[in-house]
């Protein structure tokens, strides 16, 4: 893993700050947020798999050569992932996680494809996320909100699939609002998407396609073309095209940036080097996620000491952040306050000790 990623730098106060700022979380995937525990629990009670099944060794397990590794690494927890029951015991371990850092809202990634194709039943699918949505809800105050995901290298079939079980007024489960596109770009073009992207709109989803991590900007002008993106997964070659930033920083299209993801991955050699600067000297809206926190060796907190850290920003810059994902995000205009107010509140608070 990717211990050496997490940012000792930012100071303590700045990290308890962080720790209790209230926030939300709009790009982080299902399987990627496994635990190390529920990842080995998983891979010892199915031994025909070839991830680790001790804690310990999952650390060099989940260390990528490069994004295709990362791909294969992926699948082989989501190998794991089995019964109803495996991905109700995930979804709801991944909602204590996000209540432990004070997540108050989440949209999580989802790419129901992996487990249908893999003979979980898709009604016993959907009542899993579902009844571990509002376990959570109950048990943790931490709202959950599904994007279901293209898994975009498994191909038009795959899009079929899950458009198909978006948009099915009998399947299309309570949480689901928005549509995505993850996996590979390289290859995959964005445009083919664009028949099933215009059926989940259809049916009112929003658009949120990963773009631009792993290729140039012309992807994210796909995205944004042909898919109807209204915020952009990543989007890190933006900054290589001037007008492409202030096009978004225009219409306010936010990017869900993840910045140790793309150095674990490999899209980005060196925190450092990430375009995150050149996104907000931009005026773009820069949201910060975690995507596969796990497996990144990192959480939410980390990518907001990261972020403080490469910006610049003090408390007010954090609280700021927080907001704009909080104004990014598809919940309604009272959550969305509600919200906003207790980060203000929070702020206010501590700046007054
Ligand atoms: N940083 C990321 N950037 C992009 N995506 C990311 C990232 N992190 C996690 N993902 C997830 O990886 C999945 C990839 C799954 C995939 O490619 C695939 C291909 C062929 C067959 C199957 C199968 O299941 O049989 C799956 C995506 O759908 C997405 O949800
Ligand atoms: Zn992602």
């Amino acid at each position: 893993m990717t211990e050496h990623l997490v940012d000792a730098q930012a100071p303590r106060d700045l990290k308890a700050f962080i720790a209790g700022l209230p926030k939300a979380e709009l790009h982080v995937h299902h399987v990627g947020s496994a635990s190390p525990r529920i990842v080995s629990e998983l891979a010892a009670r199915h031994p025909d798999s070839k991830v680790p099944t001790d804690p310990e060794a999952l650390a060099d397990y989940f260390t990528f050569t490069d994004f295709a590794h990362f791909i294969e690494v992926y699948l082989s927890v989501v190998d794991l992932i089995r019964t109803p029951e495996d991905v109700r015991l995930l979804t709801y371990e991944v909602a204590r996680e996000l209540a432990r850092q004070q997540v108050r809202y989440a949209e999580l990634t989802i790419t129901p494809f992996s487990s249908t194709r893999r003979g979980i039943d898709e009604r016993a699918f959907m009542d899993a996320i579902e009844d571990a949505r509002k376990a959570a809800e109950a048990e943790f105050g931490t709202v959950l909100r599904w994007c279901f995901d293209i898994p975009g290298e498994a191909g038009l079939e795959a899009a079929e699939e899950t458009t198909r079980l978006a948009t099915d007024d009998r399947l299309r489960p309570e949480g689901l609002v928005s549509f995505g596109l993850g996996g590979p770009e390289i290859g995959v073009p964005r445009p083919q998407f664009k028949p099933y992207f215009d059926r989940a709109i259809a049916a009112g989803l929003h658009s949120v396609p990963h773009a631009g991590e792993t290729t140039g900007p012309e992807t994210v002008w796909d995205a944004l073309t042909h898919l109807r993106a209204e915020r952009i997964g990543h989007g890190t070659s933006a900054a290589q095209d001037p007008k492409l930033l202030a096009h978004l920083a225009e219409h306010r299209i936010a990017l869900e940036v993840c910045p140790t993801s793309n150095i674990a991955t490999r899209a980005v050699r060196t925190l450092d080097e990430h375009p995150i600067k050149e996104f907000a000297r931009a005026g773009v809206v820069v949201t910060i996620n975690s995507d596969d926190p796990p497996m990144f060796g990192t959480d939410l907190h980390n990518e907001y000491a990261v972020a403080a850290r490469l910006l610049g920003l003090d408390e007010r810059g954090l609280a700021g952040l927080a907001k704009n994902a909080v104004e990014a995000s598809f919940l309604d205009d009272a959550g969305k306050t509600r919200i906003t107010r207790e980060i203000d509140t929070y702020t206010a608070e501590w700046l007054s000790r």
